[in-house]
C-alpha cells in the first residue's frame, strides 16, 4: 500500500496571525514537495490568515482542537461547523497536552472524531503512553485502548482517512525521541488494532505518524521505517528552514 507521507507542524500556543502569514511566505514553494502532504496546525486566531496565505499552494491548514457539539452554550469553544466555514482541512484531536491539562478523555476524543467527520475535517488523532506506563510494559495496551476509542463507530471509509499520531508522552519536547525501531513496532501494533476493528485494506490505508522530538536531523531515520508515514512535529515546526527540511526529509 502506497500511503502519502504527511508532515504536520503543531504550533501549539505559538504565533500570531501576522506571524503565521509571514511563515507561509517563507515556506511556500519550498515546503511543497511532490508526494508529501504538508499541514500546518495553528492556534484558532491564526487560522483565517493561514487559510488565506496558503491559497494557491499545496499546503494544508489544521486546527489543534474542536468541540464535539456543533453549537451551543459552551463558552470559549470552537466547533467543526466553524472550522469548516473557515476552510480548515485537518484537526488534531486528543493531543496528550489536551488529555493532561484540559480533561480530554477517550470518550471526548471519540465524540470529536465523529464531529470532525460531520464537518469534512480530517482528524489527526494522538495516542501514546506516559513514561511510567512504558516502564510498566503497558505501551501497547495504552495505545490499543486509545486507538479503539478513537475509531469506535466509524464507517470503514471514514476510518481509512484518519491520521493517527503515535506520540510517546515522555518524548514530547524533551529531546528524548523514541528509537525509530521502537516507534515502528508500536505503530505496526496500532495498525493491527485498526485491522482487528475493520479489515486489512482499511488498516493499510490509515496513515500513522510518529511524534516526539522529531527534528530535521532524525526525520529520515523515522521515514525509513515501513510503518511510519510521517511526523507530528512541535518545536521543530516553528522555524521556516526547519519546517522545510522536515517536509523534504519525508520524501
Ligand atoms: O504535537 C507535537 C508533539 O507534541 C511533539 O512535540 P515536539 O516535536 O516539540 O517534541
Amino acid at each position: 500500500m502506497n500511503r502519502t507521507p504527511i508532515i504536520a507542524g503543531n504550533w501549539k500556543m505559538f504565533k500570531t496571525a501576522k506571524e503565521a502569514a509571514a511563515f507561509v511566505g517563507e515556506v511556500k514553494g519550498k515546503a511543497e514537495v511532490e508526494g508529501v502532504q504538508s499541514v500546518i496546525c495553528a492556534p484558532f486566531t491564526a487560522l483565517p490568515a493561514l487559510v488565506e496565505a496558503v491559497k494557491g499552494t499545496t499546503l494544508k491548514v489544521g486546527a489543534q482542537n474542536l468541540h464535539f457539539e456543533d453549537n451551543g452554550a459552551y463558552t470559549g469553544e470552537i466547533s467543526g461547523v466553524m472550522l469548516n466555514d473557515l476552510g480548515v482541512d485537518f484537526v488534531i484531536i486528543g493531543h496528550s497536552e489536551r488529555r493532561a491539562y484540559f480533561a480530554e478523555t477517550d470518550e471526548t476524543v471519540s465524540k470529536k472524531v465523529h464531529a470532525a467527520f460531520r464537518h469534512h475535517l480530517i482528524p489527526i488523532v494522538c495516542v501514546g503512553e506516559k513514561l511510567e506506563e512504558r516502564e510498566a510494559g503497558q505501551t501497547k495496551e495504552v495505545c490499543r485502548v486509545q486507538t479503539e476509542a478513537a475509531f469506535d463507530g466509524l464507517a470503514a471509509t471514514e476510518a481509512a482517512q484518519v491520521v493517527v499520531a503515535y506520540e510517546p508522552i515522555w518524548a514530547i519536547g524533551t529531546g528524548k525521541s523514541s528509537t525509530a525501531e521502537d516507534a515502528n513496532e508500536v505503530i505496526g501494533y496500532i495498525r493491527s488494532v485498526i485491522r482487528d476493528m475493520f479489515d486489512d485494506n482499511t488498516a493499510q490505508q490509515v496513515r500513522i505518524q510518529y511524534g516526539g522530538s522529531v527534528k530535521p536531523a532524525n526525520i529520515r531515520e523515522y521515514m525509513s521505517q515501513p510503518e511510519i508515514d510521517g511526523a507530528l512535529v512541535g518545536g521543530a515546526s516553528l522555524e521556516p528552514a526547519s519546517y522545510i527540511a522536515l517536509v523534504e526529509g519525508a520524501k
